[in-house]
């Protein structure tokens, strides 16, 4: 774990969004700062602004204000697939993978994003097409082995368990080789012991792959656990940033949650 020391350099910042629906205002000049290697949740009560952080973290909403840097760049104007070929990787909630393909197939769909050769060159140039698609073959095989689903690698994910689903996802979601990783709600539905496993594998990614890792989770057990900062969000508004020990300490975090957080 790292220390709750303000790291030097960010990986993804926001800076003050200020984002409305019509008279609701979902976010009121909030700032986050997600350093590298860190484990970084956003909590609250329901409503209070989470998803929609992170849905302009990663482009699907456009804040009327404010600025979010990835690596130093300001990428505010950028939409999500621009954002997702940086290497802003995005896990959402419920499932996101195909049912009537395999754990492998549904793996390789995140290489879609990042192939290089559009069809007209791929015409032109096939034995490139033939190298990307091995090297994203030997990529989509060490995600299936970092991920434990060797057995099920051809088998079709229709067929899996939940906890089976969401990590497929997750291997989705790590094809796109990515700078971060981006999860909403990655317990929501699982079992204790596929909550377990999940929270391994993220912080497998934080210490195997380097990757920052931040997500907005309900079960405050698991966020506790494997956080390395946490910010907690009521009314739009950030509250509290800190350490697990901080914010569970936090006199506005506490009356936040017992004044009518169901979360
Ligand atoms: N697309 C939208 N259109 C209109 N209002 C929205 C939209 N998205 C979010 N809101 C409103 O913005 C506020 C914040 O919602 P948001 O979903 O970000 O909260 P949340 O903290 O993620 O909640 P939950 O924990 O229940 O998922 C709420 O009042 C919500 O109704």
């Amino acid at each position: 774990m790292q220390s709750g020391d303000e790291p030097a350099a960010a990986v993804l910042e926001a800076d003050a969004l200020c984002l409305r629906f019509g008279a609701v205002e979902a976010l009121k000049s909030v700032s986050l700062r997600v350093a590298p290697r860190q484990i970084h949740a956003v909590i609250g009560p329901n409503g209070a602004g989470k998803s929609s952080l992170l849905n302009c973290l990663s482009g699907f909403y456009r804040p009327q204000s404010g600025a979010v840097r990835f690596c130093g760049q300001d990428i505010s104007a950028l939409v999500p697939h621009k954002r997702a070929a940086l290497g802003i990787s995005r896990t959402f909630q419920g499932i996101q993978t195909y049912p009537s393909m395999t754990a492998r197939q549904n793996i390789l769909t995140g290489y879609d994003a990042r192939m290089r050769t559009g069809l007209f060159s791929a015409l032109l140039y096939w034995g490139r097409v033939r190298a990307e698609e091995e090297a994203f073959a030997a990529k989509a095989e060490r995600i299936i082995e970092f991920l434990e689903l060797e057995e099920l690698r051809h088998a079709l994910v229709g067929d899996m368990a939940y906890g089976m689903r969401k990590r497929v996802d997750l291997g989705r979601a790590l094809a796109l080789d990515p700078k971060i990783l981006i999860m909403d709600e990655p317990m929501a539905g699982m079992s204790a012991e596929e909550k377990g496993d999940l929270a391994r594998y993220i912080l497998d990614i934080r210490d195997g792959l380097g990757i920052p890792v931040v997500l907005v989770e309900h079960d405050m057990e698991v966020v506790m656990d494997i956080s390395d900062r946490i910010t907690v969000i009521d009314f739009g508004q950030v509250i509290a940033c800190g350490t697990p020990a901080e914010i569970r300490a936090d006199e506005r975090v506490i009356a936040a949650y017992l004044g009518g957080g169901s979360a």
